[in-house]
């Protein structure tokens, strides 16, 4: 792994909506095959940064580089092809697709050979295909879900759902996953299960992660550095015992019994 590489990075980037400085002044650097967590409270802004971070909104202030390519006003399709992917705090999935079809349509947006290939249903397209296919199944059993291939999405319990759209998300093969709240909603066994997987996928992957979560075990247990925001500005950053014993942190976010 190229540990020390910067990866993403994030200069003096905000966003006002009228006016309201949702994040102002966001200086974050995550370089390749970090596991970054962000924390805050509700209403920080911590949503707002990942959709900078991913197109649905162009930044008003600053710049955000990735290889240190400036993404600043590229449509979410283009900043996923450039290898920025995320999973939703309320989880986004094609309910009415199977399981399989659902991370087939996620190789889609990466794929090589052609709509065009795709809809006259040219030779290209079958290999594509086929090939996508096993791909996919591959990809399932990873997350333990290939006993459910032709399942609708919307009949898989929570805790499944939630690793579909992890898998779903890592099919466009980014080089940073973006993950919002990834345990919400689960049970303490789950959570763990979700720790372990969220460690594998990054070595399997060779991946960079940075992750919203307000599950401190999760958080603490699985990030090596910890970004922190309040009112839309980062008020520390540092490692778990760093920003356990932060005084402005714990004012701002854990509160006492944490420290
Ligand atoms: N499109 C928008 N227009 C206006 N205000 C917005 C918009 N999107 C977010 N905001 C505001 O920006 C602030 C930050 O919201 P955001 O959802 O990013 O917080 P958060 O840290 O993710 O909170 P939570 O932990 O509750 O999910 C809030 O005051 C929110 O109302």
């Amino acid at each position: 792994m190229m540990e020390n590489k910067l990866l993403l990075k994030v200069e003096n980037a905000g966003i006002q909506f009228g006016g309201l400085k949702a994040v102002s002044n966001t200086n974050v650097e995550i370089k390749k095959g970090e596991l970054i967590g962000l924390i805050g409270p509700n209403g920080a802004g911590k949503t707002t940064f990942f959709n900078l971070l991913t197109g649905v909104y162009a930044p008003t202030e600053g710049n955000i580089l990735l290889e240190g390519k400036r993404l600043n006003g590229l449509p979410p399709y283009k900043i996923t092809r450039k290898g920025i992917s995320r999973t939703f705090q309320n989880i986004r999935l094609f309910n009415e697709l199977s399981v399989l079809d659902n991370v087939k349509v996620a190789y889609h947006t990466n794929s090589k050979h052609s709509i065009l290939s795709s809809i006259f249903r040219l030779p290209p397209h079958f290999t594509g295909e086929r090939e996508m296919e096993e791909k996919a199944i591959d990809f399932l059993k990873i997350f333990n879900l290939d006993g459910f291939l032709y399942e609708k999405a919307k009949n898989l319990p929570y805790g499944q759902q939630r690793r579909l759209e992890i898998a779903r998300a890592l099919a466009t093969q980014p080089k940073l996953l973006l993950l919002d709240e990834p345990a919400a909603g689960m049970n303490p066994n789950e959570t763990e299960e979700l720790m372990n997987l969220i460690s594998f996928i990054r070595e399997k992957f060779d991946l960079t992660v940075l992750l919203i979560e307000h599950d401190m075990q999760l958080v603490m247990g699985v990030c090596e550095r910890i970004y922190v925001l309040d009112h839309g500005q980062l008020i520390a950053e540092g490692s778990p015992s760093e920003i356990r014993n932060n005084p402005k942190v714990i004012e701002a976010y854990l509160g006492e019994e944490v420290s």
